[in-house]
C-alpha cells in the first residue's frame, strides 16, 4: 500500500487585529478550496499596529504592509491578505499581487449617537450651538464631510482618531464624540454592520482608492503558488481598484492624501459593458474640492488592465488641470 505524504500547510501571515484575522480567515478558506492544502495562519505585528502616532504623520504608506512583506521576501510565509486600500501604488518586483477577490461594499460609514446620520448631526449645532465632533484620521474623509456640511450651511468639527475599530466606535459609546467614519467593509467583516447608522452616498464622500477590495500577495518567486491563488482573482474587482489606484499613483499622492476614487461598473442587464471613476481631492477644510469624473468601455472579458489605467492617468490630468496639484500639500494636524 502506498503512502501519499499530506501536503504540508501554506503559511498565511496576518496582523493580529479583528480585522485582519477577519480577512484572512475569508481568504484562508478559499484557499484551502482551490489548493486542497491545510492553511495555518501565523501572526505578524507591523509598525502601524504598534505605532501611536497618527497615520498621516508617520507617512501614511504602507506602515501595515512593511513586516507582511518582509516575512514573504525572508519565507517564514507563503501569503500574506492586505486591505487593498492601504498596499502602496508601487509594486516591488519580488512580490506579487496574485489575486484581488471580489470587493465588498466599497463605502464608508457613519456611526453617530442617538442613530443620527450626517446631515441631522450637522445641523444639530443649530439647536445645541456647537459643532457635532466627527472622529477620523483621514484627510480624505475630513474634505468630503467638511464640504458636506459647508453645502448644508452647517458645520461639522473633524477630529483626528486612530487605533482598531472597536477604539473608533468607542469614542462614540463614551460620548466623547458624536460620530466616527469607518469602512463599511471593515464593519461587515468585523460582523457590526448594525451599528452603522448611515452608508454614505459615494455622491457625499467618495471612498479610498481601492477600499473594500482585498489583495492576496505572495513571492514572486513562488509561481506555483501564485498561479493557483489566482483562482481567488475577480477580473471585474481588479478593473476597478486598478483605475482608481492609478488615479492615485498619476496625482502622486500618498494613501493619507486626500484623494478619493471609486470605479463602478455599469451593465445592461446581461453583462459589464462600462465603466464609470469618479475621483476627488479638497482641502482638509472642504472649502474646496476637485471632483470629477469619466466613463468608458471595459473589455467583454474584462481581462487586461490597460483600459482602466489610461481611464486613471487621463481623470488624473484633468483634475490636475483643475489644480489638484495644490490641493494635496495638507497635513492632517
Ligand atoms: N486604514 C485602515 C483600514 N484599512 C482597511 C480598512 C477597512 C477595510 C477596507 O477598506 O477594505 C481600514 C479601516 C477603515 O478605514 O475603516
Amino acid at each position: 500500500m502506498t503512502h501519499t505524504p499530506a501536503a504540508p500547510a501554506l503559511r498565511l501571515g496576518t496582523r493580529r487585529s479583528k480585522l485582519a484575522m477577519a480577512q484572512s480567515g475569508l481568504v484562508a478558506e478559499q484557499v484551502r478550496r482551490v489548493t486542497g492544502r491545510p492553511v495555518e495562519l501565523v501572526e505578524i505585528t507591523t509598525y502601524g499596529d504598534t505605532s501611536k502616532e497618527h497615520l498621516a504623520q508617520i507617512g501614511g504608506t504602507g506602515v501595515f504592509v512593511t513586516a507582511l512583506r518582509d516575512a514573504l521576501l525572508r519565507g517564514e510565509i507563503d501569503f500574506a491578505v492586505h486591505s487593498l486600500k492601504d498596499l502602496p501604488t508601487t509594486q516591488p518586483d519580488e512580490l506579487t499581487v496574485a489575486a484581488i477577490p471580489a470587493r465588498a461594499d466599497a463605502r464608508d460609514v457613519l456611526i453617530a449617537r442617538d442613530g443620527l446620520d450626517f446631515e441631522q448631526l450637522a445641523l444639530s449645532a443649530r439647536t445645541t450651538g456647537k459643532a457635532a465632533t466627527v472622529g477620523t484620521g483621514s484627510p480624505r474623509r475630513m474634505a468630503q464631510l467638511n464640504s458636506w456640511a459647508r453645502s448644508l450651511g452647517a458645520q461639522v468639527e473633524t477630529v483626528p482618531i486612530r487605533g482598531n475599530i472597536d477604539t473608533r466606535i468607542g469614542y462614540v459609546r463614551s460620548g466623547e464624540l458624536d460620530a466616527v467614519v469607518l469602512a463599511a467593509a471593515g464593519m461587515e467583516r468585523t460582523g457590526r454592520l448594525d451599528e452603522v447608522t448611515e452608508l454614505l452616498s459615494p455622491d457625499a464622500v467618495l471612498p479610498a482608492p481601492g477600499q473594500g477590495a482585498l489583495a492576496v500577495e505572495c513571492a514572486s518567486a513562488n509561481a506555483y503558488l501564485a498561479v493557483q491563488l489566482a483562482e481567488l482573482d475577480d477580473p471585474y474587482t481588479r478593473a476597478a481598484v486598478t483605475a482608481e489606484r492609478t488615479l492615485l499613483a498619476a496625482l502622486e499622492a500618498g494613501c493619507s492624501a486626500p484623494v478619493g476614487a471609486l470605479a463602478d461598473l455599469l451593465g445592461d442587464g446581461q453583462a459589464v459593458t462600462e465603466m464609470r471613476l469618479r475621483g476627488v481631492v479638497g482641502t482638509i477644510d472642504g472649502e474646496t474640492l476637485v471632483q470629477l469624473s469619466t466613463t468608458g468601455p471595459v473589455p467583454a472579458s474584462a481581462d487586461g488592465t490597460t483600459v482602466p489605467q489610461n481611464m486613471g492617468r487621463e481623470l488624473a490630468d484633468e483634475m490636475l488641470a483643475k489644480g489638484a496639484a495644490g490641493l494635496m500639500g495638507e497635513r492632517a494636524l
